[in-house]
């Protein structure tokens, strides 16, 4: 059976936007019949997806790095490049996506819930797209953004319905073998089991999953024996069976007092996941009474167990007495638990958080650089990785996009000179206006500045969400 593995980190690498494309359209007798580049295609994403018939992250302990596929380049013909497709990542019901720093991002929970792991670049303009009455035959296009590249924690909140609880050479590996189809390694010395095991059981309509674990001993709770990562492993079943040795000739030890002492270092543990592990259904299975000391060992211990309010199995997973009760009984109590659980709801698509600056920027003084700024913002940001830096002409079209954002404003109001640094996200630059009345410009009016009116590519919706950001206080307005 599977090895459980209830915590990954995966490499999640989203395509890259395809470049769009700078043609210009040629028939006979008619050399230059106007730009005709088609826009890159947008890179896949990779997307998370809860499928209920997935029960472990095993495929991504051997499989960490995924990749979605990347945009086509446009082409001439106003060809648009094909999209990429995107990735789907099938992940277990109750999986828990954290950054690598451990920092929260979801919670997938419920058939179909879906999570963009890493979004997509976006394909390029092409020239064509590009074109306006001003700029009729561009001789540039978009660079296609990368794709998001993220390494992501995704833990396992519920590893199985049943965990067995039990001091070393108890008998929990020998018991999960008898009940599924796992094959653990079993032997008469403790700590045999160093990783957990899952097995899954059928019991009539019910199946569930049961989770061999490292053998527990007392002073766990504080890291002693395999300690803290098998108590990490408990917190995440529904059920919790004790596994008692009623065999074992070891000094202070007899079937009440292991009970005891393991529930005295579940009681020491916080579990990380919040929830109490005192709120846990529980079982006791008395093993191992094919040993006739055992048997008598069971018969005493059993009403004094029961008296406490707990369901006590006897078997023996040698001679397989008692097997058939306990598996049926387990489902039963599997059944009960989950019924008694709040429906879950799918949560069905939570988006990746989009950024919050997405319309404004901001200018701050580059700590580094004495005179210097950096510019920070989703957009200018972007517009920055879609420049060709050897067109001339492309570097201009980023500059007009700067300026009409308000970039070359707020960097004259903020007191920058002619030279002075300028970074925006890689880029590196000696700031000069793009007039050469840049510094005068700011004495007009948003509504006459000349370069406004010359272009109509950028449409008035997105102008507006430019001059909303800037009547955002704090976005970067200093004043
Ligand atoms: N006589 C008898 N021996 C058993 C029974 N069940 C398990 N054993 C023996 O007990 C020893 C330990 O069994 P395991 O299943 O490895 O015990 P465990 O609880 O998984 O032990 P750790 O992994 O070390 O925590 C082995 O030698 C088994 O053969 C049983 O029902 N009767
Ligand atoms: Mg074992």
């Amino acid at each position: 059976m599977a090895r459980f593995v209830d915590r990954v980190v995966i490499h999640a690498a989203a395509g890259n936007g395809g470049n769009g494309c700078a043609s210009v359209h040629r028939e006979k007798f008619k050399p230059l019949g106007g730009p005709d580049g088609g826009n890159g295609g947008n890179g896949g994403d990779v997307i998370l997806v809860v499928d209920s018939q997935v029960h472990t992250l095993l495929d991504f302990h051997f499989r960490p790095h995924a990749a979605a596929t990347n945009g086509k380049a446009g082409a001439g013909a106003n060809r648009d490049g094909a999209n990429g497709g995107d990735l789907e990542l099938r992940v277990p019901d109750g999986t828990v996506v954290l950054t690598e720093d451990g920092e929260f991002i979801a919670d997938l929970v419920g058939e179909g819930t879906r999570l963009i792991a890493a979004a997509g670049g976006r394909g390029g303009l092409g020239n064509a797209s590009l074109a306006s009455k001003a700029r009729k035959a561009p001789g540039f296009a978009l660079l296609g953004e990368p794709g998001e590249t993220r390494d992501l924690v995704l833990e396992l909140k519920s590893v199985a319905d049943v965990g067995l609880l039990g001091f070393p050479s108890a008998g929990k590996s020998s018991l999960i073998s008898v009940l599924s189809a796992a094959k653990p390694k079993i032997a008469d010395y403790p700590f045999t089991t160093l990783v957990p095991n899952l097995g899954v059981i059928t019991a009539g309509e019910t199946i569930f999953t049961m989770a061999d674990v490292p053998g527990l001993i007392p002073g766990a709770s504080e890291g002693k024996g395999l300690g803290l990562d098998f108590l990490r492993h408990i917190e995440r079943c529904a059920v919790l069976a004790h596994v008692v040795d009623c065999a074992t000739f070891e000094e202070g030890r007899d079937p009440l007092s292991d009970i005891d002492a393991l529930e005295a270092e579940l009681a020491q543990y916080t579990p990380s996941l919040g929830g109490e592990l005192a709120d846990r259904p529980r079982v006791v299975i008395l093993n191992k009474i094919d040993v006739p000391d055992a048997r008598e060992l069971a018969e005493i211990v059993k009403p004094e167990i029961e008296a406490r309010g707990l369901r006590v199995y006897e078997i023996s997973t040698a001679s397989r007495e008692g097997l058939r009760e306990l598996t049926y009984a387990l489902g039963e109590v599997v059944r009960e638990y989950r019924a008694a659980q709040p429906v879950k709801e799918a949560t069905r698509i939570v988006l990746r958080p989009t950024a919050v600056d997405d319309a404004g920027f901001t200018v701050i003084e580059d700590p580094q650089v004495e005179g210097g700024f950096i510019v920070r913002g989703e957009r200018p940001e972007r517009w920055i990785r879609q420049t060709e830096f050897s067109n001339d002409e492309a570097v201009g079209y980023l500059a007009d996009r700067l300026s009409r954002l308000g970039v070359e404003d707020q960097l004259v109001k903020m007191g920058a000179i002619p030279g002075c640094q300028v970074t925006i996200g890689d880029l590196v630059f000696d700031w000069e206006p793009t007039t050469p009345a840049g510094i005068a410009m700011t004495m007009t009016g948003r509504g006459t500045d000349p370069r406004l009116e010359r272009n109509e590519r950028i449409g008035a919706s997105e102008r507006k969400i430019a001059k909303k950001a800037r009547r955002v206080p704090g976005t970067y307005d200093e004043e």
